[in-house]
């Protein structure tokens, strides 16, 4: 899926409404339909008992907003709807005025006066906000943040930009649960602003498909469809060797947990043979936990100093748990020199921190390895930024001059791919904040490396299946018991989940 911005989704709304022979007003009542549906699912019967207040500005967010009051008004709801007075509202905004008879006029220098709770609906600016608000929104916006029950805007919380850097100053709703229309706006997934967006839908309005696809831009958001197309169908008469053969290397004394956490995770990914490469510490925990994995047991006794590396591996997953002692770097450094050009690798944890701090190594990173880090290894390894926009821009230079993708790890884990496309994730969620979680990703992708999905492909299934795990892990274990080996035992039923359905049994 894409991700848009306010002047794209203008032109494809002006689209739609040619294609589709259908006025601008029939779009936005399907936008309000759509909205009010959303609200209906996730409150609930509890709609019905809470007061509902609406406050709407002249635009077309406020048109929805007008229409949302009208619709919730019809069936019944307990709704209020405030209309901020204005010379000149847009043409959608002022039928839907009319349409809705009974509202509530108030300017920016009203005390506004609010329900002590309820349901609040932000609809005052949309995606036509065009440069952050100036003072005179305080107020009004101090008001709406200051509401004593859930508030959740339509569109984007008023205040926020789609996809420009704002002034940490300026007003801005803090919304609770954002329902956006046909595609992400990139600010509602930056964590710079992860204080005014608690979440968000996206409500597929039914814009022109064609238009959507041609609309330019180097940010995606990777969703269900967009991955479940490249999940590859077993044959019948596929063996272990048609899986490939992955190697994992890690593990040092009191962290062999991570490379137990990754070979279960790569096993149950799909590749055909597990080895792992541990030091001589390892050996007994590795064969008593992962029976079906091979072990290849390293000189060094309790890290890593050897690498020995001397297997027909299809893909290596390094650094997990893997310390960065002196011989470990010596082995590191004398393993990266050795690798040949087309190796699939992926690097995580100390495997990062050594690069960071022995840049010199660099330019020994076959093309397409995929470096995984967290935003402090990611500092380690491309140096300080100032804002979000900053850190994607550098993280952009990095994966061109190193021809590397650097998968950054987080909530809407963010792929960044040499050419500069960038793709969030939409699964996954705060359960997944212990430690254990990110060795688990890197067993199940360098299982789909070793399987023979192409590197780009490979990072984009693996964070969107170990988010979906969690998602799946949330429902029986909730975020805060949820660990990484709930993960694991998850992957079955994530790779269920997005396989296609057949219509054979
Ligand atoms: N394709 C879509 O996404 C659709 C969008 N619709 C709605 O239309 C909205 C966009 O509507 P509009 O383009 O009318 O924009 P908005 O309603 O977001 O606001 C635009 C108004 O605010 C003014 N404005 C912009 N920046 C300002 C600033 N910094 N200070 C003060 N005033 C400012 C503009 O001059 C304009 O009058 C979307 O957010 C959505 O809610 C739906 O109605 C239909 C389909
Ligand atoms: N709030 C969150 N929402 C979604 N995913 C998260 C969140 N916090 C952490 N994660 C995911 O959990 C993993 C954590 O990995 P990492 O930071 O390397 O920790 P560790 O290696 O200790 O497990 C990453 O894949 C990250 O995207
Ligand atoms: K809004």
């Amino acid at each position: 899926m894409k991700i848009l911005n306010g002047a794209q989704l203008q032109l494809i709304d002006q689209l739609t409404i040619q294609r589709q022979g259908i006025s601008s007003w029939e779009l936005m009542e399907r936008a309000a339909l759509k909205a009010v549906e959303a609200m209906e699912s996730d409150f609930g019967e509890g709609l019905q008992e809470l007061p509902i207040v609406i406050i709407c500005g002249k635009g077309n967010n406020g048109g929805d907003g007008l229409a949302i009051g009208r619709i919730l008004g019809e069936q019944g709801y307990n709704v209020e709807v405030k209309l901020l007075h204005s010379e000149n509202y847009s043409p959608d905004n002022l039928i839907n005025q009319q349409k809705l008879g009974a509202k509530e006029m108030f300017t920016l220098d009203d005390d506004l006066k609010l329900p002590a709770s309820g349901l609040l609906i932000d609809c005052l600016f949309g995606s036509g906000l065009h440069s952050e608000l100036g003072i005179s929104w305080v107020n009004i916006i101090r008001r709406i943040n200051g509401f004593g029950g859930p508030v959740v805007s339509i569109d984007m919380p008023s205040g926020l930009l789609t996809d420009r850097l704002i002034d940490s100053g300026a007003p801005m709703v803090h919304a609770d649960k954002v329902y956006t229309f046909q595609v992400p706006k990139l600010n509602l997934l930056l964590p710079a602003y992860g204080y005014a967006v608690g979440g968000f839908t996206v409500l597929d309005i039914g814009l022109d498909t064609q238009a959507l696809d041609e609309a330019e831009g180097a940010y995606h958001y990777t969703v269900a469809e967009d991955v479940a197309g490249l999940l590859r169908p077993r044959s019948r008469f596929s063996h272990k060797g048609t899986f490939g053969h992955a190697c994992l290397i890690g593990g040092s004394e009191g962290k062999m947990g991570a490379v137990v956490m990754s070979a279960r995770a790569s096993l149950r990914s799909g590749c055909g043979l597990l080895t792992a490469v541990v030091p001589q510490i390892g050996h007994p925990i590795l064969q008593s936990t992962v029976p079906e994995a091979m072990l290849s047991v390293d000189s060094g006794k309790l890290q890593l100093e050897e690498f020995s590396n001397n297997g027909n591996f299809q893909a290596f997953g390094v650094g997990i748990g893997m310390g960065k002692g002196e011989s470990t770097v010596r082995g590191f450094s004398k393993w990266m020199q050795d690798l040949k050009s087309q190796a699939r690798i992926i690097l995580d944890a100390d495997a990062l921190n050594i690069l960071s701090e022995h840049a010199d190594l660099l330019k020994f990173l076959p093309r397409q390895t995929i470096l995984t880090p967290h935003p402090k290894e990611l500092q380690r390894l491309i140096g300080e930024w100032s804002d979000d926009y900053e850190k994607i821009e550098m993280a952009k230079t990095f994966a061109r001059a190193h021809g590397v993708i650097l998968l950054i790890k987080g909530a809407h884990t963010a792929i960044i791919d040499e050419d500069g496309s960038c793709y969030f994730n939409s699964t996954g969620n705060p359960g997944m904040a212990t430690g254990g979680s990110g060795d688990v990703l890197t067993g199940i992708i360098c299982s789909l490396l070793a399987q023979g999905y192409v590197p780009l492909e490979a990072a984009k299934l693996g964070v969107f299946i170990h988010g979906l795990t969690a998602d799946l892990a949330k429902e029986k274990f909730g975020e805060i018991s949820m660990l990484p080996t709930d993960l694991i035992d998850f992957l079955p039923m994530a790779f269920e989940k997005l396989k296609p359905r057949s219509y054979l049994a």
